[in-house]
């Protein structure tokens, strides 16, 4: 039997990658991750953690307008340079925290760009690594608009990094990405346009809620404008305008793109190695396994119908970890609950409601306020929206509207994986008053 320096090399040490990696190193398994970044990934670094530290005051925020009136007056200062500071005093450390993680469990760790040389074979800084088995948990960057002047355009790299506010912002898209923060920026003062390429916001979740934040947030102050293709950013004297095809432009003092997020597929030696791969992603089987039988593929950079998600990085990664421990199981994913951080938040599971309505002989739907009570801290349009397989009522999916939904669509997430009906709800006991014990009534 060959003789490998590792039983897995992981390139990448997000999510994708350090769950399982955990787990295969606790059996005995040796392990390296070869990471050219930070460790720990989009997420930790990048992504949902700096995003909800920089989030909390905003939250604080939207809980203080609900409440003008009804036992608040004025608002509390937003600070953003002492909430950037915070914002780094947490963030900053997590490498070094998870270096010694990793270091204590035994995993060695290579800095620098990997790129496969063969299938056993990864080259690291000109050291050559050999490996009996190889997972791809490289995940997405920020995609760049092919226009003129998109060196003016921020990424959300920058912006969890932004150290002033600017009196003005342009965000390019209404997906996820510039919905959540144009939801904080417009809150924190700052004047607010959207352009968009499409003719809605947030392709992820139903039209109607879709509707309902960009509603709220243009009576806040943000101007959307739908169906336009951004040409061109120019600068002058630190003042940007964008054009789009239509002959519009847009002033101010930064723009902000976030046009969709592409696989780190380049330079890694998949071509030649014969597995497939584009900007979205690694092409794996039922197993995540690329073309190449030992070398699989994690996490965001996987091409996938579910959403990119960091629990889905995760749950992949936990899975490759029972298969390179030689369980053959294929891979099923349970029901995914994914959230948009807007202010209020947006949450989905399960089967979607266009599924749903698409399919009226399988499904129904159930829609109900909930936020009129007294338990929702005055989060006065809060929504939920059910989707029931009409045989046995069992609940299947849902979409929530509200402050809390982030919260209350993981507790359906237990009802809808568990198949869960509302006569199984009747068997239970749940604390009182709560927004959670609301919503379950809803079922
Ligand atoms: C602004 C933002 C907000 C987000 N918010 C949320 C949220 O609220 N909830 C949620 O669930 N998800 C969120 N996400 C998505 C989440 O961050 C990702 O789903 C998650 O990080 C995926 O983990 P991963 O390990 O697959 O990839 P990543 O975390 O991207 O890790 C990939 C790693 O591979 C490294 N790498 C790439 N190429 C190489 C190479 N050739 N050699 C060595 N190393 C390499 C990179 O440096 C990186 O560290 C957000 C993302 C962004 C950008
Ligand atoms: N809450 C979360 O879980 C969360 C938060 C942030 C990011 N993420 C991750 O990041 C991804 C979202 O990234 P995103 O927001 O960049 O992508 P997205 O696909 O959600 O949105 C991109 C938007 O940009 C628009 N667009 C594309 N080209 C354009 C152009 N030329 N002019 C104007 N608009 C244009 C698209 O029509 C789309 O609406 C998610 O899929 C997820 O993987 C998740």
């Amino acid at each position: 039997m060959t003789d490998f320096d590792y039983d897995v090399i992981y390139i990448g040490s997000g999510h994708g990658a350090n769950h399982g990696a955990l787990k295969l190193v606790q059996q005995g398994q040796k392990i390296a991750f070869v990471e050219a970044d930070k460790l720990g990934g989009t997420c930790t670094n990048y992504g949902c953690d700096a995003k909800l530290l920089l989030d909390g005051p905003f939250q604080v925020l939207e809980d203080v307008t609900n409440y003008q009136e009804a036992g608040l007056v004025g608002q509390p200062n937003l600070d953003w340079e002492q909430l950037m500071a915070s914002k780094h005093a947490m963030i900053d450390g997590f490498p070094a925290v998870l270096d010694q993680i990793f270091a204590k469990a035994g995993i060695n760790l290579y800095r620098g760009r990997g790129r496969l040389l063969d299938a056993h074979t990864v080259e690291v800084n000109n050291e050559k690594l050999t490996t009996k088995n190889i997972v791809l948990a490289t995940g997405l960057r920020d995609s760049t608009l092919p226009v003129p002047g998109h060196e003016f355009i921020h990424t959300s790299k920058d912006f969890l990094d932004l150290p002033t506010l600017p009196e003005s912002m342009i965000f390019i898209g209404a997906g996820v990405i510039s919905m959540e923060f144009a939801s904080m920026m417009v809150k924190a003062g700052v004047q607010v346009t959207v352009v968009e390429f499409g003719d809605r916001a947030l392709t992820n979740v139903p039209a109607s809620y879709a509707s309902k934040i960009v509603a709220k947030l243009e009576d806040e102050g943000v101007h959307f404008h739908f169906n336009e293709a951004v040409s061109q950013v120019a600068e002058q004297d630190g003042h940007f305008t964008v054009s789009t095809q239509s002959g519009l432009t847009f002033e101010a003092a930064y723009v902000f793109g976030a046009t969709g997020r592409v696989a780190n597929v380049e330079n890694l030696g998949l071509e030649e190695l014969g597995i497939e791969a584009g900007p979205k992603g690694i092409v794996v089987d039922d197993h995540l396994r690329t073309a190449v039988p030992n070398i699989y593929a994690s996490g965001d950079v996987v091409e996938k119908s579910i959403p990119k998600l960091t629990p889905t990085a995760a749950f992949e990664s936990n899975y490759l970890a029972k298969v390179l421990s030689g369980d053959d199981q294929p891979l099923v994913y349970p029901a995914v609950p994914f959230t948009v951080y807007t202010l209020p938040r947006i949450s989905t599971l399960g089967v979607s409601l266009d599924q749903a309505e698409a399919d009226p002989e399988t499904y129904n739907t159930k829609t109900a306020p909930y936020g009129q009570s007294f338990d929702t801290k005055r989060d006065l349009k809060a929504e939920v929206t059910l989707v029931y397989r009409k045989a046995d009522q069992t609940v299947v999916g849902a979409v929530i509207y509200g402050n809390d939904a982030a919260s209350l669509i993981n507790i359906l997430t237990f009802v809808v994986d568990k198949g869960l009906k509302t006569t199984d709800l009747e068997q239970m006991i749940f604390g009182f008053p709560d927004v959670t014990y609301n919503m379950l009534n809803k079922i």
